[in-house]
């Protein structure tokens, strides 16, 4: 079973055919590098005959650590019109100057007739011409038989004989497309299975739209019944609904079928490769993404928890490690005991299962979630509430009492925001004032002066992020609001939450646990 599959990738060209999806030369050439050490074996960088990008793209790889013949270079057939000396678009095919094109044709009547207009023994002289033309030029000529599927289905004589015409034009591999991304799994086995009656062993490949969210599957079908080469794209971008997501179909390969794609270290990338497209697109990452996201490996039901602390097979299909993912387990009001053991032992608490404490921090959490509370991004919060409950944690300050001013003095200037604490820290009293540029910030520098004369470490925190949510937004200014505060040091990034009504009152809560954790964690940890 451990067969070769050859890896194309065509994140560069189908992928930006998505909405939204578009990369700069740069980009595309960052993406490559990655790609090839990532162990994909061509990358498909573009269409030079359509844009000057791509054009770029073919002079800017040549200078880049990319070795070239991992570069192919896509375009379409001849035109009807012309010759192959005389079309533009196979010119600029063999001006990108790499050793492997990819080129386009029609295997369906139906687009033969009313899209190119032009009779069906034309387009396979096309095809055939096409293709030896190119052959005699570059070192390999794979040929994409675009709607191969349908075309199979409307006319499965015709379907055959593109085919035929590509493999007396010398076509390294005959890729069959599932353009239209409509192919149920169990007609693309059957007509796979009928073409190799028709073409024997000549090297097949497989190129699957996902308009039926059917394109991973099909893919991987394809590869047992004996296809050798496989077209995708990162995270499955691509026209309309997509290309056959890569991030899946190589783990499905290798790990469920034993097929060999990457090295099982390569394999270990997968999510560094499939957030590192993303960030480059400036791309939302899918937390949900199989495999790669965020989530794929995060339990939240406490039956989950409880059931993967004894074995992590109950839950998990693979050992999340294999792709680059790790376990997680999540705090909500569908946890159980289970599920606070796992998160004390990330803190390094070893929590006694029949700890009556136990059952009383569950209850907390529940009625916190339910007052709006979620520690999903706000782990410190979360740390420091066991901690509180377990009797490990040791007070640093009592605050006393806070004022915030926001004043507006006239219709042109900004509000000047004055906050006031007073707080007691050992036997001491301290009363401070301090500005900010709104009455959160006023509020984050007195709480700091009033503390930094104690605690100099201090200093060093920086807080990098602040979210509200409204979480009843029907009751308008009345709402209930969460604050997500996540702050820094020289080492360490943590988040911690707050709710309250009152957003001053919500943002105070996020801000006193920041610190809190950060004194324990200097003193502590
Ligand atoms: C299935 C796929 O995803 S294939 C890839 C699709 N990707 C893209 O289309 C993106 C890049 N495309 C482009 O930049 C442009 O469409 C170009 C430069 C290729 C062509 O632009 P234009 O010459 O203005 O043509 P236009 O885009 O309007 O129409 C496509 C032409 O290609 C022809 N064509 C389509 N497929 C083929 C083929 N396999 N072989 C030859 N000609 C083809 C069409 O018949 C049409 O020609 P016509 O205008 O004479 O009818
Ligand atoms: C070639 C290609 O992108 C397709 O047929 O979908």
């Amino acid at each position: 079973m451990s067969r070769k599959i050859t890896l194309y990738d065509t994140t560069l060209r189908d992928g930006t055919q998505a909405e939204d999806v578009n990369f700069t030369v740069p980009d595309k050439v960052r993406i490559a590098e990655k790609l090839i050490d990532f162990g994909i074996d061509y990358i498909e960088g573009g269409w030079p005959g359509s844009n000057p990008r791509d054009i770029e793209f073919f002079q800017a790889i040549k200078k880049s650590k990319v070795p070239l013949e991992h570069i192919a270079a896509f375009g379409s057939t001849r035109r009807a019109k012309k010759s192959c000396d005389d079309d533009e678009i196979l010119q600029a095919l063999l001006q990108a100057g790499v050793p492997t094109l990819t080129i386009f044709g029609k295997t369906w009547d139906l687009h033969v007739t009313e899209a190119l207009k032009i009779s069906l023994e034309q387009n396979l002289e096309i095809i055939y011409d096409t293709v030896q033309y190119l052959k005699k030029r570059v070192d390999t000529v794979f040929y994409d038989a675009e709607h191969f599927f349908d075309g199979y289905k409307a006319n499965s004589e015709y379907a055959i004989k593109t085919l035929k015409a590509a493999i007396e034009g010398g076509a390294d591999c005959l890729v069959l497309c599932d353009t239209n991304g409509g192919t149920m799994p169990d007609e693309l086995v059957e007509i796979i299975e009928a073409v190799k009656k028709e073409v024997g062993d000549y090297p097949l490949g497989i190129h699957s739209h996902n308009d039926g969210d059917c394109a991973v599957a099909n893919t991987c079908l394809a590869v047992k019944h004996g296809i050798v080469h496989v077209q995708g794209t990162i995270n499955g971008y691509g026209e309309r609904c997509g290309n056959a997501n890569l991030c899946s179909v190589i783990p499905n390969l290798q790990l469920k079928y034993g097929y060999e794609c990457v090295s099982s270290d390569q394999l270990k990338k997968l999510k560094e490769i499939s957030r590192f497209v993303n960030e480059l697109g400036n791309l939302k990452h899918n937390i949900h993404q199989p495999y790669v996201g965020r989530s794929a490996f995060a339990h939240k039901g406490g039956v989950h928890v409880s059931a993967i602390l004894k074995n992590p097979k109950t839950y998990e299909h693979i050992k999340p490690e294999l792709v680059g993912n790790k376990q997680r387990v999540l705090l909500s009001d569908l946890s159980g005991k289970s599920n606070l053991i796992y998160k004390a032992k990330d803190f390094g608490l070893d929590i006694d299962p029949k700890d009556e404490r136990l059952t009383q921090l569950l209850q907390q959490l529940k009625e916190l979630e339910n007052k709006g509370f979620q520690y999903e991004g706000a782990e410190a919060s979360f740390e420091l509430l066991i901690r509180k409950a377990m009797g490990t944690f040791q007070k640093f300050f009592d605050l006393l009492s806070f004022r915030v001013i926001d004043e507006k003095r006239s219709a042109l200037e900004p509000p000047f925001a004055e906050a006031t604490v007073m707080l007691r820290v050992g036997g001491e009293i301290e009363h401070t004032a301090a500005i900010g540029n709104g009455p959160v910030n006023a509020l984050d520098n007195a709480l700091r002066k009033a503390l930094e004369r104690f605690y100099p470490n201090l200093k060093t925190v920086r807080l990098v992020d602040y979210k509200v949510r409204i979480l009843t937004g029907k009751d308008g200014t009345k709402a209930l609001t969460r604050v997500l505060i996540e702050s820094k040091d020289d080492k360490d990034t943590w988040g911690t939450v707050g709710v309250a009504h009152n957003i001053i009152d919500a943002s105070y809560q996020a801000l006193v646990d920041s610190i809190e954790y950060k004194l324990f964690k200097d003193a502590y940890k």
